[in-house]
């Protein structure tokens, strides 16, 4: 194959060896082209030829042949280089149009030839040239720039697209040209949108302190840049599925098409392989030729832009040869690989000689999502993983290992649950970062092609949102719905599809609403932390082995006691906003329990505790900042975001003090202390009153159906609202046995104090 063949000159990098510096010209290369450098002009106008003999060893080892080498002006050294074995691919020279014929002609047609072109006389010049002489012209200066002083002024984009549109050769042909001469991120898009071929760069990338990253901005900034859009009209993603067709239209590439369609995105498929299946199970594979696999892929990439691929069935180790070549050459900003080795039904989709060529596919994927069976294998682990916990210790290592983000899926798991993990051990094994999504598992055998659907999902989303945990997130509460309704499909006597469009088709969008049983364990799970530091607290602690002070106790009594009579107020506000009687029942009823319970009990605790004598606590009392605090958010909640962030704001009391008062009771915290003697025994039973449960499960309820029902922002604010609530909570049981305001932990953004005075009112 000849290097002119589909020359590639979206990123041309030219090198300055001073601009290089300690680094050195072929580790600038080596990085450059990594990043996405599409090809490589060695550029030295001083050093000898024998220098350049040895670095072009060098720079032939740092690029291995993964794009074109061509050497500026020095045609004899080319040909030297090339008698002496060396790899040029071609020259580059400066005006003149008897070098760029001689070049061609010593040369041979393979080569590249290219030639520098400023001025509408060099355009005529070159039209004067036999068709084919000149592979691209290089035309600038596009803006003014230093790495050549006496350069002709600057063209700008107009000047540019002036120039190109008289470029043809005698043959009436249009020349590709690269604009060169300090360019910059922000001239891809506009050079692109006016038809350049490509952007040649120096000191962006040779001076840059990662040449590798910097490239990668170039390519990325060339690829996506064609159509600037704005923030109200986003991009629609344009998604690549690499992967085996399934007749049975649930899993492969028709998963994939439906699967990016029904999240929101353009859906493209290249097909590695025609299986022969149905919902009961593979019968044969036919796995066509390489070559057909990527004259698919290069029609796409020759044409359009692939704003992420995903990868699934990749049948045999020359299929992912072929695809890691691509990818390596195309680098689109996102991949996502799904590394189908065997089917949910089990059948074996990927030659066992195959594997090691997909571990070497890896590091070239972003996200990579096995399910337990193909995880064990590419983490290396002597089979698939019992539990949910050694899931994830094998994909901490298979991250760690490969620098790649892994996400465990559960699917496989008995059980009652369905989690899955994004697991980034990519700094380390001992830095896991692991955010867990849970779920309950779903009665259905509508589970063909759920591996498929969700990495195309994730796929869409991550260039949707740019981030991966909202994709997971939303991919997953879109998959789960798929789940519950494959049935109502009817396909298949075996395990039958997901139903793709259940979501667009029932409820008419693309919002993915969870049900409010997802919801309550989404939010109960972010609030993982703020419950373990709050089992964590001295305060928690020692009240539950009965050795708190009873100072310490005291000063909480009399800071909830306060935080009660308003709280009551905040629920008499929920009755009043209710939309129905039976909820304005409920919070009515809570508000009176608060005042004629709770709050009783307090001050009878404390007027025993500190005697009748005293006058009772109250007369001394003061609110601190937590307590202000907390109570200014309830208020805040209700008048900014009305019942619905009032009551997400209110629940965190019932929740927190239901689950902490019956793990206290049954023991969680040491020995039981439903003893007599135990001090603070009346109080720990109060909240572990079945009567307490029941309201608490009532408030979850009425709270997490207005949120499913309400729009993604609102749902989105009340879920703040309800985590604020929580971090007030643990500053709040924090406050008592902080020696000084200093060791509390901060109240988490207190509001303004006189808000708190009129709270219901
Ligand atoms: N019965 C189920 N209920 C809920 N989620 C499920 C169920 N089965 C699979 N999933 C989910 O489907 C996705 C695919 O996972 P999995 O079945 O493990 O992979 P694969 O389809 O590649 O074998 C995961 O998000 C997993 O949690
Ligand atoms: C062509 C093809 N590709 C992949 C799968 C895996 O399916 P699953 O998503 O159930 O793991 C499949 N059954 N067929
Ligand atoms: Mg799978």
């Amino acid at each position: 194959m000849s290097a002119r063949r589909a020359l590639d000159l979206s990123l041309y990098l030219v090198t300055d060896a001073a601009l290089c510096g300690e680094r050195g010209v072929a580790a600038t290369v080596e990085a450059a082209v990594s990043g996405g450098a599409t090809i490589v002009q060695l550029r030295d106008k001083h050093a000898s030829d024998e220098e350049l003999l040895a670095l072009l060893a060098r720079l032939d080892e740092a690029i291995a042949g993964r794009v074109p080498l061509v050497v500026n002006d020095r045609l004899e050294l080319v040909l030297r280089a090339r008698a002496a074995g060396l790899r040029v691919d071609g020259v580059h020279l400066g005006q003149g149009d008897a070098a760029v014929l001689r070049a061609r002609a010593e040369l041979g047609p393979d080569a590249i030839v290219g030639l520098t072109a400023n001025t509408p006389a060099h355009l005529a010049a070159v039209a004067a040239l036999p068709a084919g002489t000149v592979d691209y012209l290089g035309v600038g200066v596009l803006r003014p720039t230093s790495t050549k002083p006496d350069h002709p002024p600057a063209l700008g984009i107009a000047g540019f697209a002036a120039l190109q549109a008289a470029a043809r050769d005698a043959a009436g042909a249009p020349v590709p040209c690269v604009a060169i001469g300090g360019v910059r991120l922000e001239d891809a898009a506009p050079l692109r949108a006016v038809g350049a071929a490509g952007l040649a760069v120096v000191s962006a990338i040779c001076a840059a302190p990662d040449p590798r990253r910097q490239a990668a901005d170039f390519a990325a900034a060339w690829r996506g840049g064609a159509t600037p859009r704005t923030a109200h009209e986003p991009r629609i993603p344009r998604v690549l599925s690499i992967a085996g067709s399934d007749p049975s239209g649930g899993a492969g590439i028709q998963a994939d098409l439906k699967s990016i369609a029904a999240v929101g995105g353009y859906g493209m498929a290249a097909i590695t392989a025609l299986t022969a299946q149905n919902t009961r199970g593979v019968r044969s594979v036919h796995v066509p030729p390489a070559a057909s696999l990527l004259a698919q892929l290069d029609a796409l990439s020759d044409d359009l832009i692939v704003d992420a691929v995903k990868l699934g069935m990749l049948a045999n180790a020359e299929l992912i040869r072929t695809v890691a070549e691509w990818l390596g050459r195309v680098r689109p900003p996102l991949v996502v690989l799904d590394p189908v080795m065997v089917s949910t039904s089990g059948d074996r989709l990927l030659d066992p000689e195959a594997e090691a060529a997909l571990r070497e596919l890896l590091p070239l994927a972003d996200l990579v999502t096995p399910n337990l069976a193909e995880l064990a294998v590419l983490a290396g682990a002597d089979g698939p993983a019992a539990d949910w916990a050694s899931a994830l210790e094998q994909a901490t290592a298979l991250s760690a290992r490969t620098g790649v983000l892994v996400l465990a899926k559960g699917g496989h798991l008995g059980g009652a649950e369905a989690p899955d993990a994004l697991v980034d051990a990519r700094a380390g094994a001992a830095l896991a970062e692991i955010v867990e999504f849970h779920g309950e598992r779903i009665a259905t055998r509508a589970t063909h092609g759920t591996g498929c659907s969700l990495s195309s999902a994730i796929a869409t989303l991550r260039a949707r949102h740019g981030a991966w945990e909202p994709a997971v997130a939303e991919a997953r509460r879109w998959l789960r719905e798929s789940l519950r309704h494959g049935a109502s499909l009817e396909v298949g006597g075996g395990n039958g599809p997901v139903h793709h469009f259940a979501g667009l088709w029932t409820r008419g969008g693309l919002d993915t609403a969870p049900t409010p049983a997802e919801l309550g364990a989404e939010w109960w799970a972010d609030i993982a932390e703020l419950r373990r530091a709050i089992d964590e607290l001295p305060f928690i602690r020692r009240l539950a082995d009965g050795s708190l002070p009873r100072t310490a106790f005291d000063e909480y009594l009399a800071q909830d006691a306060h935080y009660l009579r308003e709280y009551a107020r905040a629920l008499a506000e929920a009755a009043r906003l209710a939309p129905d009687a039976s909820a304005q029942a409920f919070w009515a009823a809570g508000s009176r329990e608060c005042l004629t319970g709770e709050l009783a009990r307090h001050e009878r605790d404390l007027a025993g505790a500190l005697g009748a004598a005293t006058g009772g606590a109250a007369a001394e009392f003061e609110p601190n900042a937590v307590n202000l605090g907390y109570l200014d958010h309830l208020l805040a909640s209700g008048a900014r975001g009305g019942y619905p962030e009032l009551v997400a704001a209110v629940l965190p009391c019932y929740w927190i003090y239901d689950d902490l008062g019956r793990r206290l009771l049954a023991g969680d915290f040491g020995p039981e202390p439903g003893s007599p003697e135990h001090p603070y025994a009346d109080w720990l039973a109060m909240y572990a009153e079945p009567s307490f449960a029941v309201s608490t499960q009532r408030a979850i309820e009425l709270v997490t159906g207005v949120a499913a029902a309400a729009t993604p922002e609102v749902r989105e604010r009340m879920h703040r609202a309800f985590r604020r609530s929580a971090e007030f909570e643990l500053a709040f049981f924090a406050a008592p046995l902080a020696a000084s305001a200093d060791d509390a932990p901060a109240p988490p953004g207190c509001g303004t104090r006189a808000l708190s005075a009129t709270i219901g009112a």
